[in-house]
């Protein structure tokens, strides 16, 4: 049974498990709104198409990862370059995720995730079962979607009937889009020679997957999170937000800050991985989810992982005398990432020299 769903359609009040006792933004005046973040935009045909100024385009990316950790990445410009996620495809996206949030308990059961599994439909799986922590108001689809040999079809929805049709579309725009982006990194680091730098962490080995999220409305959203402050523990994540219902905030010079909607364009995060990888020169942002007393909210993720047991250290082509090694070697576990998040630690702070 999934807890936080039936919460949401019962209307019952929110079970202490959820309940943050001290206000999510103890030191703000809850009346003042948060201040809107003026995330850096990124015109992907000129980072993709050397003869118009890809190079003054890197050094924009290279800046905004590096001070930001995100970036905006607009749906027309991604078009040109035949990297096409178009408008129409990511509101088929959300519709067929709201679909499903719409159907009856027993068909969306089909999905359903097992305890301590990692794919399918429920709440994040707990390592630290023992450890008190305040749950985060939501629920999750989670499916690998590459490589396609370890998709688990069992989790993916039967219904809507275009589910897998659309995912399938949607994660196979988004890989082309993936790589694209990972050789835009690597080359606006001066990594010339070896444009497949990031890109190797993930293709050898790892794996990327789709995390579909819904937040229901919440009648006390200054008391609960629908994702407690994290940054990913991915390579790279490709978020489409929801077109309609704001929540997803950004920690920046100690401050949260909104992300705007921009219904066409994907936001890209910077991954704790990838973090490590650049030796700092990228920042894996620190984000969380606020709820809304009203409305539901739904997000599309896609993201990218290493190989189990990997090692994940900077690349030597990063490290310099001015530039001294910032992280040790760390390995690559899922179950990890899963502790770093519910202890509200991060791998990037246990890597740092
Ligand atoms: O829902 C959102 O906007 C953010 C989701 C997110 O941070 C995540 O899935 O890691
Ligand atoms: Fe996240």
């Amino acid at each position: 049974m999934d807890s936080v769903h039936e919460i949401a359609i019962t209307g019952q009040n929110l079970p202490a498990k959820y309940i943050y006792t001290d206000s999510i933004n103890p030191s703000q005046d809850p009346s003042i709104p948060l201040p809107l973040l003026e995330i850096p935009v990124i015109d992907f045909n000129r980072l993709a198409t050397p003869s118009i100024g890809t190079g003054e385009e890197l050094e924009r990316l290279r800046s905004a990862l590096s001070s930001y950790g995100c970036v905006m990445v607009t749906n027309h410009r991604v078009m040109v370059t035949n990297h096409g996620v178009e408008s129409s495809l990511m509101d088929r996206v959300r519709l067929v995720f709201k679909q499903f949030l719409a159907l009856p308990m027993e068909e969306r059961l089909k999905c359903q995730k097992e305890a301590d599994g990692f794919e399918g439909f429920g709440s994040d799986m707990m390592v630290t079962k023992d450890v008190p922590v305040v749950h985060d108001f939501s629920a999750r689809l989670r499916l690998t979607t590459w490589p396609e040999d370890k998709r688990q079809m069992k989790y993916w929805p039967e219904q809507p009937h275009d589910f897998r049709e659309v995912l399938d579309e949607y994660s196979s725009k988004l890989l082309v889009l993936h790589d694209a982006t990972l050789g835009a990194m690597a080359r606006s680091l001066s990594l010339d020679d070896d444009d497949s730098a990031f890109l190797n962490a993930v293709r050898e080995g790892g794996s990327i997957s789709a995390r579909f999220n819904f937040y229901p409305p919440c009648p006390t959203p200054d008391r609960a999170l629908g994702l407690k402050p994290h940054s990913d523990g991915t390579v790279i994540t490709y978020l489409l937000q929801d077109g309609e219902v704001e929540g997803l905030q950004v920690l920046k010079d100690e401050q949260w800050f909104r992300v705007p909607i921009v219904p066409d364009a994907l936001v890209l995060h910077v991954g704790d991985h990838l973090e490590i990888m650049s030796n700092g020169e990228f920042k894996s942002p620190v984000h969380r989810v606020v709820l809304n007393p009203e409305r539901q909210r739904m997000s599309v993720v896609i993201a990218s992982f290493p190989e189990e047991g990997i090692q994940i250290e900077p690349l030597e082509g990063l490290v310099s005398g001015e530039k001294p090694r910032l992280y040790r070697q760390v390995k690559y576990s899922v179950v990890d990432q899963v502790g770093y998040y519910w202890s509200g630690t991060r791998v990037t702070d246990d890597a740092r020299i």
